[in-house]
C-alpha cells in the first residue's frame, strides 16, 4: 500500500475461527442463490458469533418484554435471530415475526439469503414489504423482512400490529424518523399487548440509553396480572465475536479532496493488493458518476484494460442496476462498488474484501424559518464509520482504509449522529401520528424529542393544506384521505384535489412521476443530446404537463425499453412509475374516489397541482436578468434547475415540488401558474401572505 497508510492503533480482535475461515473462500459465488447446498449454508451459519447465543435469546426473549442485542457487524443478528425465534414457535399458530430495517435494498437482500438459508421460495415462509410492493403470502409468511416505514403504515389498519408476535427493529443506531416513530409506538403498544415481545439490535446501538426507554414497571405499563413472570425490564445480550478481521487503516495527514483520494486508493488496492472487490462510500450521485468518470478515464489514458469492473450504488439507480452489486464480478476483474451509505447498513456483498471509507455522507438538515431542507455534505459519526468497515470481513478477512487520520476518528467525530427527526421537515411524521390518534404530539415518548419550531412548522402546512382542523384533528374526509396515501402529504393532497378537478387519470400520472427520483437517464457527457431530447416532451406549461407527454409516449411505444433508451428515459424507472400508478388507482378506489380524465383540459391539471403545492409558489423578481424568484411565503432567493423544461423560459409565476440547495437553492419540477389560482385554492393561506403577494 502507498506509504501514507496507517494502521489503526486499536486492532480488531482476531476471530476466533476454529474450523479454519478459509475453507469456503473458493467455493462458488453467485448472485440470488449462492450455489451452496442447504447443509453448507446450514454450516455457515452454525459458526457465526450470535450462533453460540440461540438459547440464550429464545430464553431472554421468551422472559423479557425487551431484548437488546448488540453485536458486531456481520455477527450474524439480523440474519440469525428472526429464524431461532421462528424455530421457539413464535411464528406457531397464524402469527408473525417482523424484522424492520430503514433501507429498502437491505430488506429484499436479507430476505432472500434468509430464505435461501432455510431453503424456501421468497415470498413464502419468509417474504418481504417495502413501500408499494410486497412479496408475503398471508397464509403461509411466517418471518416477514420490510422497512420500518411499511410497519408504521400497516399501524393505520391494525394500531396493535395483531399479526406479529416479535418485532425485531434492526439496525435501530440510525436513528431515521420512522424508527424512532416506530419504538415510541411500539413501547404503546406493549401496554396494550403483553404478548408482543420487542428485540432491538445493532452493532452500535447506545444499550442503555435504549434500555432506559424501555424500562417500566408492570404497573406503569398497564399490563394484566396474568404476565407475572414476563420481566419488563429490557434484556441486554452483547454478543461477543466477529466473523472476520478487518485491518483498519487511517491516512497519515488529511488529504482536501476525498473523491480524488477515494479514486487513488482504489488504483493502489488495485495495483498492490491481494484479489478481492471493493467498496467504496461516497456521499451521493454526483461524487459517484464523477468518481466512476475518473477511473474509467485512467484506465483509459493508460491504454490498458483495467481489469475493473466499476458499479455504481444509490438510492436513486433503477432496481436492475443495483442488484448488478450482488453479482459476480466477470471473469479476471476486480468489481468496485461506488456507493451512498444506502450499502452502510446490513448489506453482505459477497465478494468484498477493502472498504474505502471517504468519512463524509449527504445528510438532511432543515430550517423551520425558512422552510428549506438542505441535504450537506457532512462528516459522519463514528458509528457510522464501524459500519461502513463492517461491509468487509463477512466471509472472509478484509480491510477497511478510512480517507481521515486516526487522530480525527479519535477525537472529531461524534459517536453517533444527530437523529433524522432533529433535522428533518416533520410534516409526513405529524400526519402519520395523527391518523394513529395521537393527538398530543410534542408530549409524545420520543427517544429524542424533535424541536417545537420543526413541530409547529409542520402543524402550519398541515393546516393550510385542510388537513388538519383548528383543534388539530384531521379533517374529514380530507385529512383522513391524505393520511391513507403513502405519499409525502402535498402530493397527497394534489392527488385528492384532482378527483373533484375531474383530472385524477393526469394527476396520478404526476404523482406517480413525483414519486421516483428521475424518469431521465443521468446526462454523463451527452448532456446536449439529452436536453434536446427532452424538448420533444416539453410543453410551456412546465415539468409536470410534460411527464404526461413522457408517460404517454411510453404506453404507446408498448412500454418498449428501446424507446426509452432512445429518448434518454430510464426503462426501470418509467416500469416502476406504471406499477406505481397502478397501486395509487387501486388506493384511490378503495378509498371509493372517482378516476376521470380531463381530456386535455390542462388548467385542471395544474390547479390540481396547485392544491396541494401552493406554499411552494414563486414570483419572478421583476428585473431579475439571472432568473431570481422569491418564494411568497418566506421571500427566499430561488431559481429554477437546469434539468426543468422552464430553465431559462422563467415565467412570471411559478410553483415547485422541490428545492436543492448547492451553490443556490434550485426549484425541481416546475410549474407556470396564474397567481390568481393560489388565493383560489388557499384563501386562508395568501390571506396572511399579502405584503408578498402583488397580484399581477
Ligand atoms: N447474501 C449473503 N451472501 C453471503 N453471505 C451472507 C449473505 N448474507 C449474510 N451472509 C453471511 O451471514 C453473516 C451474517 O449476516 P447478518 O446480516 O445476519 O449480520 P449482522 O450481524 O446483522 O450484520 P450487520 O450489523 O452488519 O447488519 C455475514 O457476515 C455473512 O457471512
Amino acid at each position: 500500500m502507498t506509504q501514507f497508510w496507517r494502521p489503526g492503533a486499536e486492532r480488531p480482535q482476531i476471530l476466533d475461527d476454529e474450523e479454519g475461515g478459509v475453507l469456503f473462500y473458493s467455493a462458488p459465488q453467485s448472485s440470488s442463490s449462492s450455489g451452496f447446498g442447504y447443509s453448507i449454508l446450514e454450516r455457515l451459519r452454525k459458526r457465526l458469533p450470535v450462533y453460540k447465543y440461540k438459547t440464550a435469546i429464545q430464553f431472554l426473549v421468551e422472559n423479557h418484554a425487551t431484548t437488546i442485542v448488540v453485536g458486531e457487524t456481520g455477527s450474524g443478528k439480523t440474519t440469525q435471530i428472526p429464524q431461532f425465534l421462528r424455530e421457539a414457535g413464535w411464528a406457531e399458530g397464524g402469527r408473525m415475526i417482523a424484522c424492520t430495517q430503514p433501507r429498502r435494498l437491505a430488506v429484499q437482500s436479507v430476505a432472500s439469503r434468509v430464505a435461501e438459508e432455510m431453503d424456501v421460495k421468497l415470498g413464502e415462509e419468509v417474504g418481504y414489504a417495502i413501500r408499494f410492493e410486497n412479496v408475503t403470502n398471508p397464509d403461509t409468511t411466517k418471518i416477514k423482512f420490510l422497512t420500518d416505514g411499511v410497519l408504521l403504515r400497516e399501524m393505520m389498519d391494525d394500531p396493535l400490529l395483531t399479526k406479529y408476535s416479535i418485532i425485531i427493529v434492526d439496525e435501530a443506531h440510525e436513528r431515521s424518523i420512522s424508527t424512532d416513530m416506530l419504538l415510541g409506538l411500539l413501547k404503546k403498544i406493549q401496554r396494550r399487548r403483553s404478548e408482543l415481545r420487542l428485540v432491538i439490535s445493532s452493532a452500535t446501538i447506545d444499550a442503555k440509553t435504549m434500555s432506559t426507554f424501555f424500562t417500566g414497571s408492570k404497573k406503569h405499563q398497564g399490563l394484566e396480572a396474568k404476565d407475572d413472570k414476563l420481566n419488563m425490564t429490557p434484556a441486554i445480550l452483547s454478543v461477543e465475536g466477529k466473523s472476520f478481521t478487518v485491518e483498519i487503516h487511517y491516512l497519515e495527514e488529511p488529504v482536501s479532496d476525498y473523491l480524488q483520494a477515494a479514486v487513488s486508493t482504489v488504483l493502489s488496492i488495485h495495483s498492490q493488493e491481494a484479489p478481492g472487490d471493493i467498496l467504496v462510500f461516497l456521499t451521493g450521485q454526483d461524487d459517484i458518476d464523477a468518481a466512476v468518470q475518473l477511473l474509467t478515464e485512467d484506465t483509459r489514458s493508460h491504454g490498458k484494460n483495467s481489469g475493473l469492473s466499476i458499479l455504481p450504488l444509490y438510492s436513486g439507480l433503477p432496481r436492475g442496476d443495483q442488484e448488478l452489486v450482488f453479482s459476480n464480478s466477470p471473469r479476471g476483474k476486480r468489481k468496485v462498488v461506488i456507493a451512498t451509505n444506502i450499502a452502510e447498513t446490513s448489506l453482505t456483498l459477497e465478494g468484498i474484501v477493502y472498504v474505502i471509507d471517504s468519512g463524509f455522507s449527504k445528510q438532511k438538515f432543515f430550517n423551520p424559518i425558512s422552510d428549506i431542507e438542505n441535504l450537506v455534505v457532512a462528516p459522519i459519526s463514528k458509528a457510522s464509520a464501524r459500519q461502513r468497515a463492517g461491509r468487509a470481513g463477512r466471509v472472509r478477512p478484509g480491510k477497511c482504509f478510512r480517507l481521515y487520520t486516526e487522530d480525527h476518528y479519535v477525537t472529531q467525530m461524534a459517536v453517533e449522529g444527530v437523529p433524522e427527526m432533529q433535522r428533518s421537515n416533520l410534516v409526513s411524521l405529524v400526519i402519520q401520528l395523527k391518523a394513529l390518534g395521537i393527538d398530543n404530539i410534542l408530549g409524545f415518548d420520543w427517544l429524542a424529542p424533535p424541536s417545537p419550531e420543526a413541530m409547529i412548522r409542520a402543524l402550519e402546512v398541515l393546516y393550510s393544506l385542510g388537513v388538519l382542523d383548528d383543534d388539530a384533528k384531521l379533517t374529514t374526509p380530507i385529512g383522513f384521505q391524505v393520511a391513507e396515501i403513502p405519499l409525502d402529504p402535498m402530493i397527497s393532497k394534489m392527488v385528492i384535489s384532482s378527483c373533484s378537478l375531474g383530472c385524477s387519470e393526469e394527476i396520478l400520472t404526476i404523482a406517480a412521476v413525483l414519486s421516483v427520483q428521475s424518469i431521465w437517464m443521468s446526462a454523463r457527457g451527452a448532456q446536449k443530446e439529452s436536453d434536446e431530447l427532452k424538448r420533444r416532451f416539453a410543453v410551456a406549461e412546465g415539468d409536470h404537463i410534460s411527464f404526461l407527454n413522457v408517460y404517454k409516449g411510453f404506453l404507446q411505444s408498448g412500454k418498449s425499453s428501446k424507446w426509452c433508451s432512445q429518448n434518454f428515459l430510464n426503462y426501470q424507472t418509467m416500469k416502476k412509475v406504471v406499477e406505481i400508478r397502478g397501486q395509487l388507482c387501486r388506493l384511490l378506489n378503495r378509498l371509493g374516489l372517482t378516476l376521470k380524465s380531463c381530456e386535455g383540459d390542462i388548467k385542471a391539471v395544474r390547479k390540481a397541482v396547485i392544491a396541494g403545492f401552493f406554499a411552494n409558489a414563486c414570483r419572478l423578481e421583476a428585473y431579475s436578468v439571472n432568473g431570481m424568484y422569491k418564494t411568497v411565503r418566506t421571500s427566499q432567493e430561488v431559481y429554477i434547475h437546469p434539468s426543468s423544461i422552464l430553465h431559462r423560459v422563467n415565467p412570471k409565476w411559478v410553483v415547485y415540488h422541490s428545492l436543492v440547495s448547492t451553490d443556490k437553492h434550485y426549484m425541481r419540477n416546475v410549474i407556470a401558474i396564474n397567481p390568481s389560482w393560489l388565493t383560489e385554492a388557499a384563501p386562508h393561506f395568501y390571506h396572511f401572505q399579502k405584503p408578498n403577494y402583488p397580484v399581477s
